[in-house]
């Protein structure tokens, strides 16, 4: 989506609109379909503004919810709109998609749905806009528009173009499953911190407090009931980091030994790093590299909010993974995981802006950078010693072949395979598989 210019720059970070539910949510979809901001940038600021879960619930729900269902809101909006709003008015389309999502997809009541709608063009200062959206969501409601063909078929999957071509392409059998798993609402999940609780212990806390769940593998709690995050037991104490049930799996597939000097690369918001902390603490060092100040910030807090008893043996620098091999800090590494920059495609479920954010250009940039970052970090592997790639990634450039070439770039290294039986470079999940995220891991051994 081309970004709107001269809307976004007379627009603000935060809105300057009354408080309005409806109005909140289309502002927030102007903000990423035309100013191209995350809904991680943009979603806290709309927050502070309700005390109720349900409001800030409705806000997620009905925000997310339009983004994973673009396309078809898209389709019906100019199906209904005689010629495309521009400028700053464009907010009045985002409001109506809003409108008809409530109505087909939150299965609001239609006349509620209209009036609610209509009201947040007020709060949007656009009032002469009220009858406009009071037409077409009635025009909607009378004339079965739902009932109409697409006339593309990416519209259906709700993908962008290029991303319903390129999945097509790496995916033929798979890729109509792939985009309803990524069209899904993902579940949240816990790693319990197991130099504070172990997950049985945490578990009878969640029993206690009424929170269904469900405990897998070595430390692993799926959430079952909807509950706020900082309201789960042991919060502040630090008993659990929500990761997925996919980052999660890199504490077993690298296997880290007593006095082992590691290197967490590309680590902000420090995810990884504090679970391979936890179960490794007799590491001699683990250091955590990434070039975005502000996330090295948060991975500070993260690391203090878990209170860890070895905490003092990670070291946190800021620098660019794709010149380590010049950085002079840094010693040899016996261990590396490499948690590339990537396209994000296997979290879309969790983030479906990343469909719109993204676009097919950025996959080449994506590439050539993760090759970079991986013979940088090659160089600072010690001879024996392992690195584990890892992306959220479900494109094939950006995580098989990527380290097929990278095979044929370097005679030193020889792929561990992850699953014996899988004749694959790697181990590829798919968004949904165990209700785990798509995600990508290879593991490298450097011989002489
Ligand atoms: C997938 S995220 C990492 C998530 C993290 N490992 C975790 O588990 O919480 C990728 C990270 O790569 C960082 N990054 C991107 N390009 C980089 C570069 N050239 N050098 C260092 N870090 C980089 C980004 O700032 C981002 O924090």
């Amino acid at each position: 989506m081309k970004t709107n210019k001269l809307f976004a720059k007379n627009h603000k970070n935060s809105p300057s609109h009354r408080t309005n539910l409806r109005a909140d949510a289309a502002w927030a979809l102007f903000e990423v379909l035309e100013s191209g901001r995350s809904t991680r940038d943009i979603m806290p600021a709309l927050f502070e503004r309700y005390t109720k879960p349900q409001d800030r619930g409705w806000l997620q729900e009905a925000t997310y919810g339009c983004l994973r269902e673009l396309p078809i809101l898209q389709f019906w909006t100019h199906t209904l709109l005689d010629k495309p709003l521009k400028g700053d008015k464009k907010i009045i389309e985002h409001l109506v998609m809003l409108g008809l999502f409530q109505i087909h997809f939150m299965r609001t009541l239609d006349h509620a749905a209209v009036s609610e709608t209509v009201n947040a063009a007020k709060a949007l200062n656009q009032p002469r806009f009220s009858g406009l959206v009071n037409a077409i969501l009635r025009n909607f409601t009378r004339n079965n528009v739902a009932d109409l063909p697409f006339p593309q078929p990416h519209i259906e999957y709700g993908l962008p173009k290029w991303l319903h071509k390129q999945l097509q392409q790496d995916y033929p059998e798979q890729w109509q499953n792939i985009a309803k798993q990524s069209n899904k609402k993902a579940p949240l999940w816990l790693r319990i911190n197991k130099q504070k609780i172990s997950v049985d212990e945490y578990s009878k806390h969640l029993d206690q407090a009424g929170i269904e769940h469900e405990c897998h593998g070595i430390g692993a709690v799926k959430l079952i009931s909807q509950t706020s995050v900082p309201k789960l037991p042991g919060y502040d104490d630090g008993w659990f980091n929500v990761q997925d049930y996919a980052a999660q799996q890199c504490m077993n597939l690298l296997p880290i030994d007593a006095g082992d000097t590691v290197l967490d690369c590309c680590a902000a918001p420090g995810g990884k790093t504090l679970a391979l902390i936890d179960v490794n603490p007799a590491l001699a060092s683990l250091y955590a590299i990434d070039n975005v100040a502000s996330r090295l910030d948060t991975l500070r807090e993260n690391i203090t909010r878990a209170h860890l008893s070895n905490e003092q043996k990670i070291v946190v620098l800021h620098a660019d993974a794709a010149a380590l091999s010049t950085h002079d800090k840094l010693p040899m590494f016996d261990k590396i995981l490499l948690d590339a920059p990537c396209s994000a495609s296997g979290i879309i479920r969790r983030h479906p802006d990343i469909k719109w954010l993204r676009k097919r250009a950025d996959i080449d940039v994506l590439v050539a950078l993760q090759s970079q970052i991986l013979d940088e970090v090659w160089a600072k592997l010690k001879t024996g010693g392992t690195l584990l790639y890892a992306t959220c990634s479900i494109l094939p450039a950006e995580n098989s072949k990527q380290i097929q070439t990278f095979l044929d770039r370097h005679d030193d290294a020889t792929l561990v395979p992850i699953d014996e039986d899988s004749p694959h470079v790697g181990w590829q999940i798919l968004p949904g598989e165990q209700e785990m995220d798509g995600f990508f891991y290879a593991r490298l051994l450097k011989s002489k």
